[in-house]
Parts: C-alpha cells; structure tokens; sequence
C-alpha cells in the first residue's frame, strides 16, 4: 500500500520503517529538513535499538524515502498517518497546533480519497477538528471530488523497544466511523494491519472518541501504578518495610500482575508525564476532576525529588565542595531521550546547592549537553559544573557518592573493588533498585534505594 506518514519522530520514524518492512511503500515528511536531511544521508537521528538496521535495509530497496514537500507528500499516500508531537500547552492540555497543521495540509493537497489516521495522541474530539480543518481547505478549493475519512489509531510503542513494540503489538486500537466513507477507510486499515493478526487478532475495532480515550487511559493506567508503588516505597522507607519483598508479593497475584511496579526516582519520557496532565486538563472542560491522577502527578514530581532529598539528608544542605558521580541521564534505558527525565531535576537540586558532578550515560550524553544547555542557560556557572566522561568508572573518581537515575544494563554489575577504591566514601544512592542492600552491607558500602532502608539500617 502507498503510505505517507507525517512527522519522522520515535513513533513516526518507526512506524514507517515497520510498514515498509512488511512491503509498504513509505514516504515520510519532516519540516524540520535538518532530520531529513540525517535520514536521506543513510543517519538515524534518534537512538532506538534495531530501527537503524529496517531504516537502512528499507532505503536501499527503495520503499522507505524521506521528504520535506508537503505537496509530493500528501500526493503519495491512500493512507496518510498523522504521527506529529502534541507537547503540553502551557494551561497543561494537548497542544493540537502541529496535529491540525498537518491536517491543514492534507485538505490543501490531496486529491481522490484520502484515509486520514491520527498516530498522535490527542484528546477525544481530535478528530472532529481534524475533518473540519480538511472539510474548510477541501471547501475553500472547490475539491468537491475529494473525500476522505478521519481514523483514530493510537500508537503504545515504547521507548527502547519501539520496533519490537510496533511489529508485536499487543493490541491494535482503530476507531473508526460507520459512515460509506467511514466503511471504506476501514477496509484499508484492516488491509494494512492484516500482518499483524496472522498469530491471533489484535485489532480493537470502536468508535472514534472511545479509541482516542483509550490511549490517555493505557498511560494513566500505568502511571498510577507507579506512583502508587512509589509511595508505598516511601512508607516503606519509615516503617522498616522492603518495598522489593513487597512487589514481589503482591505482582504474584495475577488480577495485580508484575509489570510496571517498579519503585523508583520517578517517571519521565515525552508520554507519562504529558498525557496524565492533558487527561485531567479534559476532565477540567467537563467540570470533573480527576483525584487520583492529580495525586499520581504530584506524587510523581514529589518522588524526582527523593534522591536529593536523601542525599541533602546524608551531606547537608550545603554541597559546595562535595563531588558526585551520577549514572543514567535518560529518561529509561535504551533511549538517547531525555525529556522530563529524573536527571534533571536531580542535577539542578545539586547543582543549585554548590556540588560539582561526572556524569556517564551509554548513549544520551549528546541529548544530555544539548538539553542541560537550555535548563542551565541562566546559571552557566552550574552547568560548568558537569564533567561528561565516556567511562562509568572515571565519573566516580574522588566522588563523595555514586548516585543511579537510569537502569542501563551497564551499570547492573560495577567491579566493586574498584568502584569502592575510586569512591572518596563507599556510598551509592540508588534511585533504580539496582543492587541488593544485602550484598552492599556485606561488601562494606553504604547503600540507599528506594523503599528498601530496612535492610541497610539493620546493620
Ligand atoms: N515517543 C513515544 O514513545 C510515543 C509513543 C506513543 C505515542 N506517542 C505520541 O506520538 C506523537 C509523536 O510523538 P514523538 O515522540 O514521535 O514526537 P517527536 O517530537 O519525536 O516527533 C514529532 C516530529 O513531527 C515533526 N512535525 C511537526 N509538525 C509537522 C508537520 N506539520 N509536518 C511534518 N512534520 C511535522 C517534527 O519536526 C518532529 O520531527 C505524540 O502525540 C506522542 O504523544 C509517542
Ligand atoms: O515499573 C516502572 C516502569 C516504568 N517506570 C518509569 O516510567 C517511565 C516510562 O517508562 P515506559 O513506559 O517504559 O516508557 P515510555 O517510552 O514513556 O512508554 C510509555 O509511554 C508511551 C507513549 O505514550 C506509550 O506508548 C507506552 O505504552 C508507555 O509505556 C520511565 O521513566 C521509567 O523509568 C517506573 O518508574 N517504574
């Protein structure tokens, strides 16, 4: 099928790069020409592992190209996939203005029938405006021969394991009209998602509204999870509880289930912490308000902060003249993302109270100096204070302290010896869990995790 997918972001790029890996013919459109320019000399601008390999692979057979003609663009796709950011308005709802621009696009181009499908995620009603920006451009050119139908289809990649995500989804949500052209767009959707339910159906067939709701339900779902495990972690911390013990305890139970309760320095990424705000900015327009997801965001800003908060305990409020080594600047493990990343909020804790600090990451150190540029713009005196090193074990040189913000493999099993004699104090803050309090205690180093202080305290 020929497919045009708008915005080569994480979701835009990959879904993309899967389509044509399954026989699709793709063009994808970017504005921003300094990306396409990356894509079309062989680059991938984004870290996510695997897409290089079906980027490249996909380019040389001639069925994934890159583009900024907007008119060539909507020219080329029956189906044309809307895959653009919706950042956070400053009043905390979807800013639409980039969905809507693409719409407007594709109303002053297309010609024939169109099949739109928001990617996006957008509040309910997203649609609606989307068909009326195509119906106004459609009406302004006189194209009564144009038709098209707009397809709620929400993306639940994830991060690090985006195109694993997308080739094995769990579900395939598509909300759809049950008008002629509604039908019509329909079929070809199924067409194109045919791939994916050769094992077993994975297509959730539903109206519009429901499926641009599911997706803000799917993230406040899990980030409710999470916050929730995270204070408990901090009852833990105070009642001599092992909030590990304790996961392990209750996931066993299948109605709670494993995943995603994993304590720790908080979530980050461009999707958590934007779609629990936009969902509570909707409930706000229908005079609801949600408690429990306004409970998740402050527990959640509350929880970047613990780190700090048990390092200030530890070293005091003044850290002039106190050197850290921090690991992980990314958001999660896998991903050059760091947008709402923990490390941030750490840094600026630290930073603002005088310490110096090395920082490592495996692959967001370029990411890091870009967006740590803009947060410190007006202290550059701070930013001066971050040494990046290309070696984990050189960041924690003289350190008063190892601190953990990210999960990354690399990390799981340091030499200890040589960590313990680089370490001006055998300390590490643990804000991912990482090590066993136990086995730290025994190797003579001070150990601070999340919800875990029971086991360290005992000695
Ligand atoms: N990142 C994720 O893991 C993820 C997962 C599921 C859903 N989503 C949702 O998918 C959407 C995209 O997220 P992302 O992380 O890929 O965003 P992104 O910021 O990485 O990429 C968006 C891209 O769209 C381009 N763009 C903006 N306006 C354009 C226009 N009019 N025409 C062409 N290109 C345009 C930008 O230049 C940018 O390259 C968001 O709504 C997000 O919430 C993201
Ligand atoms: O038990 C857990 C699981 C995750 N996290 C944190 O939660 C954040 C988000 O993690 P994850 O969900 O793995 O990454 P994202 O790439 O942001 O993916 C989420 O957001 C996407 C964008 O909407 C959705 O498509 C995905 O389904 C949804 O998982 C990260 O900071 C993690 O460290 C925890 O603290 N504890």
């Amino acid at each position: 099928m020929k497919i045009t997918i708008i915005g080569t972001g994480y979701v835009g790029l990959v879904t993309g790069a899967c389509l044509a890996e399954l026989g699709n013919d793709v063009l994808c459109l970017d504005l921003d020409a300094n990306k396409v320019a990356i894509l079309n000399n062989g680059g991938i601008p984004i870290h996510e592992p695997g897409l290089d390999v079906i980027v490249a692979a996909n380019r040389a057979n001639g069925r994934l190209k890159f583009t900024t003609d907007v008119a060539a663009s909507v020219a080329h796709g029956d189906i044309q996939f809307i895959a653009v950011g919706t950042p956070p308005d400053e009043d905390g709802s979807a800013d639409l203005q980039y969905v809507l621009a693409a719409a407007k696009n594709i109303g002053k181009y297309m010609q024939g029938f169109k099949v739109v499908i928001d990617k996006s995620t957008v509040p309910v009603g997203t649609a609606e405006k989307v068909s009326k920006v195509i119906a106004a451009e459609l009406s302004q050119r006189n194209a009564k021969e144009c038709s098209f139908s707009v397809v709620s289809n929400p993306e639940f990649l994830k991060e690090g394991a985006a195109v694993e995500d997308f080739m094995r989804p769990d579900r395939i949500v598509i909300g759809s009209d049950n008008d002629a052209v509604g039908l019509h767009a329909k079929a070809l959707v199924k067409q194109l998602y045919t791939p994916f339910n050769r094992n077993r159906e994975r297509t959730y067939w539903m109206d519009v509204r429901s499926a641009e709701f599911t997706k803000y339900a799917a993230n406040a779902m899990l980030a409710t999870r999470i916050s929730f495990m995270n204070e408990l972690a901090n009852l833990a911390d105070c009642v001599g509880v092992d909030i590990e013990a304790v996961r392990h305890g209750i996931g066993s139970d299948p109605r709670i289930g494993h995943s995603f309760l994993y304590a720790g320095c908080g979530y980050g990424g461009s999707c958590f912490p934007k779609d629990v705000q936009a969902l509570e900015r909707t409930a706000r327009e229908y005079d609801q308000d949600l408690l429990i997801l306004r409970a998740v965001e402050s527990v959640n800003d509350n929880q970047k902060q613990v780190l700090g908060k048990k390092i200030i305990a530890r070293f005091g409020e003044n850290l002039a003249g106190h050197h850290f080594a921090l690991w992980g600047l990314a958001f999660k493990p896998n991903t050059d993302d760091m947008r709402a990343a923990s490390s941030r909020v750490l840094l600026r804790e630290l930073l603002s109270r005088g310490a110096t600090i090395s920082v490592h990451d495996p692959v967001a150190m370029d990411e890091a100096r870009r967006v740590l540029a803009l947060d410190f713009a007006d202290q550059p005196e701070q930013l001066a204070r971050i040494t990046y090193v290309s070696n984990p074990m050189d960041a924690t040189n003289k350190a008063d302290a190892l601190l953990i913000v990210t999960e990354w493999k690399a990390y799981r099993s340091p030499d200890f010896s040589q960590l313990k004699s680089q370490l001006k104090n055998p300390i590490i803050f643990d804000g991912r869990n990482l090590f066993d309090p136990q086995d730290m205690t025994d190797l003579g180093i001070e150990y601070h995790g999340i919800g875990r202080s029971v086991l360290t305290q005992a000695k």
